[in-house]
């Protein structure tokens, strides 16, 4: 029987941007600092309106290309008595880098995140998250991030790296289920949060 295998080492290791990556540039159209950045999708679990148990990250805009992030760690979320879940705290992280594409304006997914957790996370803490992109290289986008308790500038519980890569509307289209895809496909909030993308590639 075959094991896990561990994350590959070599080139696609390294979260640190190459020596040849070049400072991300805010998008003219990006969403001006103070600005929310909606969901961009309703049933999102991290930041999408339609999950009861669901994160329902509300995240805005920040000066340059970054973004700060809230959400309420309620009883659904608990991994130990009282404590947020670490996967539940990095699925939060990820929905925070995931919200930086809407200041430079391409489409990013997940390629590689990594968490340290300095503080547990007890249930009715409202986590302040924010991110920043620190460099691009061609499809890579290179961030961190760090999770506050109660605050802004409250004691720092998370911290995250995390490489983002560009893809295009197929990346989805091509390979969600068939009904959400339909479905997604006649929700006029999600085509125009895919549109905003396509016409500033
Ligand atoms: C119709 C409805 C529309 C809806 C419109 C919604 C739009 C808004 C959605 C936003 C959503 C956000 C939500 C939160 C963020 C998620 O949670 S996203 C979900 C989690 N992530 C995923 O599912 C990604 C799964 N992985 C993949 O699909 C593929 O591996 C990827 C990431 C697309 C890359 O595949 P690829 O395009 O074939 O690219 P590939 O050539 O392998 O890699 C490109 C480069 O990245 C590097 N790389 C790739 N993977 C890694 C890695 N793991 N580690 C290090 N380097 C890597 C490669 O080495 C390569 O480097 P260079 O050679 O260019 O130097």
């Amino acid at each position: 029987m075959s094991g896990p295998t561990a994350p590959e080492t070599g080139a696609k290791a390294p979260l640190a941007p190459p020596a040849d990556a070049v400072a991300p540039v805010r998008h003219p159209d990006a969403p001006a600092p103070g600005e929310p950045i909606g969901s961009h999708y309703e049933n999102c679990f991290g930041c999408g309106g339609n999950q009861p148990h669901g994160l329902h990250l509300s995240a805005r805009a920040d000066e340059g290309v970054a973004v700060t992030a809230e959400f309420t760690v309620r009883p659904e979320h608990q991994g130990a008595p009282g404590l947020a879940h670490g996967g539940l705290l990095a699925s939060a992280l990820d929905e925070t880098f995931g919200a930086l594409s809407w200041l430079f304006r391409a489409i990013t997914v997940t390629g590689r995140l990594e968490t340290d957790y300095l503080l547990p996370v007890p249930v009715g803490t409202v986590l302040h998250l924010s991110a920043r992109c620190e460099a691009v290289h061609g499809r890579k986008y290179y961030s961190v991030a760090e999770g506050r308790l109660d605050g802004p500038d409250g004691p720092v519980a998370l911290r995250a790296r995390a490489l983002f890569i560009e893809v295009k509307v197929d990346h989805f289209t091509a390979n969600g289920r068939e009904e959400e895809i339909n479905a997604a496909m006649s929700d006029p909030d999600t085509v125009k949060a895919t549109r905003a993308f396509e016409v500033n590639p």
